[in-house]
């Protein structure tokens, strides 16, 4: 049945209507029409064959149009029915319509001229592999992968989906099987394919399901790029060379262009510079396509270690990291199971900065602080790893190495040049192409701009929080110190009282010069100990370090507040109202009209004298509009952007040196911690040392006064005598009850008075310390343990009677008490 419309027509099949001029493409074997379903109203496509087709379709055995309409799959196109039009009786193939068009229309406009931006690429790679998946599953060899045969369609997300088409010279293969037909494109051929089909050689061997492999390394290339991996010059028609090119290519070898006739290969085993994908993709995808390029199918990836790469890279996290040595921000693709480590390991590869010398912070903190180190990357927390991280080197190099972006060299028109719509269209196409390139690297500009200051906030955020938290420590440290110095003080106080005692006491013991023998050794291993005043001079050294520090922050604090003095005081980077990105889009804007003029005159071929005149000024007019563009971003943006890099640079170096000064701030508070810890453990081994000799001299004199010697000082009058404050007149309880106390009080001799004298100093100084002792425990209960232990040893005679009272109701052991016992 057919229905005319102006010069279009209407046709229709069994169940599909479509008008002649709903064109959605034309092929080499058909054309395909935007077609609704008769009584559905379904919009679909129609693939209508050419004449000769349909009578190869004729021929096609039914089975496989069969197996063709099985297959679903949402990377596979649908096919929905195998009809023949009313009127010519030409096959049509019914299928799902992609709104989208095919990869290569899309890699065909301007805008994608050097290829795909990541998330666009990453869907192509991901549904392409899907749907190859399915098909290998379905033991389907496409033979003509190439990105025309590839769909879009656009979901209700308004995100891509691809879908692979055009099974024209698509037919079943059992496992290991080959297959001796050849089809496929040229440029995506698979070499030794190639051979058989471009340059007619006989080949006796088969071509297996690897020659899929080889075309779609070519897709992805193609996708990453925009362009052809092998280019020979003077283009297809140049086949010797290229199948040279596709067979001496090295191993690892992603692309090679020969420039000249007859010239050098220039072989390429890295991705462009314009190709859009980020460092760490790039990294990931090139071995994929060096695997998939490689001519020696023996060696040639596998269709398992092609799915599998591309699921694994699938399932990786992503984590958005600015590096600001180089100022670009990259993101990075790591196994959601890896940990930290390997994000550290890997940074050291991409960016050359080794883990030890990587500073990371999310906001004002460290990586270290909002994630658990060793947790899988999966579990770290949502925004970290959805949010922005910066990475600085912590040993700062000062030189340049801002990444600076490649702007192809503008392609020149002469006005003397004849006009050629056929090339002008193709220049025009070029240059529109390096404007859209341009805006990009604007935005991109403008973006690093704002996160090189960012990166510069979240650094000196990081370091007030780090100052903050310095100052605070500085008073516990100093107040630790206090602690043990009083500590240290009391211990030597104390046991030089004691040794003081026993000094007393020795003389007094020579009537028994067996005990006196024992007191005397203890004596003299108390003094020993007591005589090592290491410990006092590594307190001293502590406490001159945290007095330093203190010192040292104050001068740190006043650094960094006349810095962010200077640092507000700059301003670099586009300025809002500079509206960079607007001007550029809207320079990209015009030179693309001129583009689309251009392709339009190429498709008239000849023009009007008015509209050939129009034409020619356009010639000079996009190439005006692309250098303001590219100066717009080099004398402007990337000027900026350079600014931005040395100034801000230069702050965040020198924040950088103060991230140093506080950690070496810190560390000299941790060493002043663990110095005060060793010290105490010191301390805690002399004091037991101590105590343990002093029991022993104790229970010697206790012995000497058991076995009935007397002790004839009269110590209690001589204190009596010589009070000097209230406390101190009063008898020091062990003396006041003991049974040492009466036999002193019954002793009068001249000796005695001497040393009574002496005693009584002693114990004035002795009462002098037991004040500060008071003060100490009243302050800190710790410290009431402390003299727990002198009343274990019996100079509870240095307490105040509050506080030995407080000590025999702990049941502390007392002098008196051992005596009697
Ligand atoms: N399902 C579809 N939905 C929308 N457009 C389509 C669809 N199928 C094909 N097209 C458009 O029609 C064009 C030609 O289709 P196709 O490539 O299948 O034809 P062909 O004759 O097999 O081409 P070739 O020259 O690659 O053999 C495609 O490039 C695409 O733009």
């Amino acid at each position: 049945m057919m229905t005319t419309t102006s010069a279009h027509i209407w046709q229709s099949s069994e169940k599909y209507r479509w008008n002649t001029g709903d064109v959605l493409g034309r092929g080499a074997t058909a054309v395909v029409y935007k077609a609704r379903h008769l009584t559905t109203g379904e919009v679909c496509a129609v693939k209508l064959f050419h004449d000769r087709v349909s009578q190869h379709y004729a021929a096609v055995p039914h089975r496989e149009i069969e197996l063709l309409q099985r297959l679903k799959h949402r990377n596979v196109i649908s096919i929905y029915n195998i009809e023949r039009e009313m009127t010519s009786k030409n096959f049509v193939l019914a299928m799902e319509y992609c709104d989208g068009g095919s990869l290569y229309s899309m890699l065909d406009q301007p805008k994608y001229f050097y290829g795909l931006p990541e998330e666009e690429f990453l869907i192509v790679l991901y549904d392409i592999a899907s749907g190859m998946k399915y098909l290998r599953q379905q033991d389907i060899i496409h033979r003509d992968i190439k990105p025309g045969n590839i769909m879009r369609k656009v979901d209700e997300n308004g995100r891509s989906i691809y879908k692979l088409t055009d099974f024209g010279a698509a037919r079943r293969l059992e496992e290991e099987e080959t297959f001796t037909s050849i089809y496929g494109t040229e440029e995506y051929l698979d070499p030794n394919m190639y051979e058989h089909a471009v340059l007619r050689r006989e080949r006796s061997q088969d071509f297996g399901a690897v020659v899929d492999l080889w075309s779609l390394g070519v897709t992805i290339y193609h996708t990453a790029t925009g362009h052809l991996p092998f280019q020979p010059y003077g283009g297809r028609k140049n086949t010797e060379t290229m199948y040279m090119i596709t067979t001496h290519k090295a191993s690892g070898v992603i692309s090679g262009v020969q420039k000249t006739e007859n010239g050098e290969i220039e072989w390429r085993t890295d991705l462009p510079r314009t190709c859009l994908l980020s460092p760490f993709l790039k990294s990931i995808v090139t071995p994929i396509m060096a695997g998939l390029l490689e001519s020696n199918t023996s060696l040639r990836w596998t269709f398992e270690k092609f799915f599998g790469t591309v699921q694994s890279l699938k399932e990786m996290s992503t984590i958005k990291l600015f590096n600001c040595s180089t100022g670009s921000n990259n993101k990075m693709y790591i196994n959601k199971m890896d940990r930290f480590a390997k994000c550290q390991e890997l940074i050291a590869k991409e960016t050359e900065i080794a883990a030890s010398e990587q500073l990371i912070l999310y906001h004002n903190r460290e990586i270290s602080e909002v994630i658990d180190m060793t947790a899988e990357i999966q579990n770290w927390p949502k925004n970290v790893l959805h949010g922005q991280l910066y990475l600085f080197q912590r040993e700062r190099l000062d030189q340049q190495r801002l990444n600076q972006p490649e702007i192809p060299p503008i392609p020149q028109f002469f006005s003397t040049d004849p006009v050629s719509y056929e090339k002008d269209a193709y220049v025009a196409h070029k240059t529109s192409a390096i404007a859209h390139l341009t805006v990009g690297y604007v935005t991109l500009a403008i973006q690093e701009q704002e996160l090189m200051q960012l990166a510069e906030i979240s650094l000196r955020d990081y370091i007030f929080r780090l100052t903050s938290h310095i100052n605070n420590t500085i008073p516990d440290m100093k107040k630790l110190l206090e602690e043990h110095s009083k500590r240290q003080n009391m211990f030597y106080g104390i046991y030089a009282s004691f040794i003081g005692y026993l000094e007393v006491l020795l003389p007094l013991l020579r009537e028994n010069p067996d005990m006196a023998a024992v007191v005397r050794d203890r004596y003299e291993r108390i003094q020993f100990i007591v005589s090592d005043c290491n410990p006092r001079e590594v307190l001293k050294k502590a406490e001159n370090r945290s007095e330093e520090c203190k010192v040292y922050m104050e001068v740190l604090m006043n650094k960094i507040y006349e810095q962010e003095k200077e640092a507000i005081s700059h301003c670099v980077g586009c300025l809002e109202e500079d509206n960079c990105s607007q001007k550029a889009e809207h320079l990209c804007s015009k030179i693309q009209e001129i583009s689309s003029a251009f392709s339009k005159d190429r498709k008239q071929r000849t023009l009007c004298p008015e509209l050939e005149y129009v034409h020619v000024s356009d010639r000079m007019r996009i190439q005006d509009l692309c250098v303001q563009l590219v100066s717009l971003l080099q004398g402007h943006c990337l000027r900026n952007l350079m600014r931005s890099y040395s100034v801000v640079g230069k702050q965040i170096g020198l924040l950088l040196k103060n991230v140093q000064r506080t950690k070496k701030v810190e560390q000299n508070i941790s060493s002043v911690n663990d110095c005060l810890e060793k010290l105490s453990n010191r301390i805690d081994k002399m004091d037991k040392e101590c105590l343990s000799l002093a029991e022993q001299a104790k229970e010697g004199v206790r012995t000497h006064i058991k076995r009935g010697f007397s002790l004839p000082v009269p110590l209690q009058v001589q204190l009596r005598t010589k009070p000097s404050s209230p406390n101190r007149q009063e008898v020091p309880p062990m003396l006041r009850d003991s049974g040492l106390a009466s036999s002193m009080a019954t002793s009068s001799t001249a000796s005695t008075s001497r040393l009574g004298d002496e005693l009584t100093q002693r114990f004035t100084k002795l009462n002098t310390e037991s004040f500060e002792v008071k003060e100490q425990v009243e302050k800190n209960q710790k410290s009431v343990e402390e003299n727990d232990r002198m009343l274990k040893f019996g100079v509870q005679e240095t307490l105040s009677p509050d506080l030995f009272a407080a000590s025999a109701d702990r049941g502390g052991a007392t002098w008196e008490g051992g005596a009697n016992g």
